[in-house]
């Protein structure tokens, strides 16, 4: 196997693919960009994932995986094929194979390239039928924004980065969770994860990719403020106060609830008021998706149904989630970080016997793990 070193980084996932340059490094691994030699030297895009330190690494990297291999969506990051190099004193190198994508949205949105009204519609489509599958399965993404949203010349974009993915209790539709664990970008968090931080579910997505859209249409983030305090001034400046009444529902953290009473009250106005846009059906689904109390806010099935997507609208395409998307190791608190490499490795092996590729065997594996 040659090593060939990428901004530093040995990326040793052998002869298939031609590695040519380094495209991006993430906070959890490093991407190459390469061409697939088996397959008609298509461009891919081949991750090195960063070693796993702990039970957090391990369960991101999991979750990340699992979703993306379950899902079969094309505004979905698809994974092509995943490489496991084995190491003899630790658990071994993991490289995931993706199509590769030249772009992702806050490139565009930050490029001199205006957009068109019929761009922004079939960007929005696609990302609305993207969202529409993922909730069927019962996930939420939890951190849309335009750099995890990687598109190509045409215009075709898909979801990436599911590190932080969550599946929802089905039963109360909402999650319960310890707020200190969230750490989506703040420009694009929902209002009821800033005020409520116990309850939320898919509407926070609808949101974040309401912001996304925000930005398409006026090429400035729409919620830009520098901290938690600010953010939430600017969410009723902008889309005025709710009343307590319906504060009530969506805040229950006292202390959000307090700080509220000190804000003054403000009339109700729609997002698209500070964000310049000529398309009025454009106009109105921004300010459905931009509605204040998530109970209000609309779906993401409620957006394929939208005026502003009759023109381009495909039924067909608007697929939900066929399969079955299992993960138990989320709500486990006694997992141990070889139960989770363990987790990891059948994952690898899924994906690996769909490509009818030699499996790792796990056994083996985990004998030698458990030695140190
Ligand atoms: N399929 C792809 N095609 C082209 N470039 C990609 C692809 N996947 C990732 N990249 C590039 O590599 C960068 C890092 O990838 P990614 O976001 O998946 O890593 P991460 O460690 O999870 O990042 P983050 O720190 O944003 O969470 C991206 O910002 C993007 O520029």
């Amino acid at each position: 196997m040659k090593n060939n070193l990428f901004g530093g980084i040995p990326f040793n996932c052998g002869e298939r693919y031609r590695l040519i340059k380094l495209v991006g490094t993430g906070a959890y691994g490093s991407v190459v960009l390469g061409f697939d030699q088996q397959n008609q030297n298509m461009k891919v895009a081949i991750k090195k994932l960063n070693q796993i330190e702990d039970v957090i690494d391990a369960k991101r990297i999991l979750r990340e995986i699992k979703i993306q291999r379950s899902m079969n969506h094309q505004n979905i990051l698809k994974i092509y094929d995943i490489i496991y190099d084995k190491k003899t004193d630790r658990f071994g190198d993991i490289y995931i194979v993706s199509p590769y994508f030249p772009v992702d949205l806050d490139k565009i949105i930050k490029s001199s390239q205006e957009l068109t009204v019929t761009q922004v519609q079939f960007i929005m489509y696609q990302l609305c039928k993207g969202l529409y599958y993922l909730h069927s399965s019962g996930s939420i993404h939890r951190d849309i924004k335009p750099g995890n949203i990687l598109a190509n010349e045409k215009c075709e974009v898909c979801y990436c980065d599911f590190g932080f993915a969550r599946k929802y209790d089905e039963l109360h539709d909402q999650f319960e969770e310890n707020m200190t664990e969230y750490v989506v970008t703040r420009y694009y968090r929902a209002p009821e994860i800033m005020l409520s931080s116990q309850q939320y579910s898919k509407p926070v997505d609808i949101w974040s990719l309401g912001c996304t859209f925000a930005e398409l249409m006026s090429r400035k983030t729409l919620f830009n403020a520098p901290n938690y305090i600010q953010m939430l001034k600017m969410f009723f400046n902008i889309l005025g106060k709710p009343s307590d009444d319906e504060l009530n529902q969506f805040v229950t953290n006292e202390n959000a609830h307090s700080f509220l009473q000190t804000l003054p009250p403000k009339p109700k106005q729609p997002a698209s008021n500070s964000v310049p846009y000529p398309d009025p059906k454009a106009r109105d689904l921004l300010d459905q998706m931009l509605e204040i109390n998530p109970k209000n806010r609309i779906t993401a099935q409620k957006c394929l149904e939208h005026p502003f997507f009759e023109s381009i609208r495909n039924q067909a395409e608007e697929i939900t989630f066929a399969g079955n998307l299992e993960c138990d190791f989320e709500n486990d608190d006694s997992i141990t970080l070889n139960n989770l490499k363990q987790l990891i490795l059948i994952e690898i092996n899924q994906i690996k016997a769909k490509n009818n590729e030699a499996q790792i065997v796990i056994e083996e594996e985990m004998k030698r793990l458990n030695l140190y």
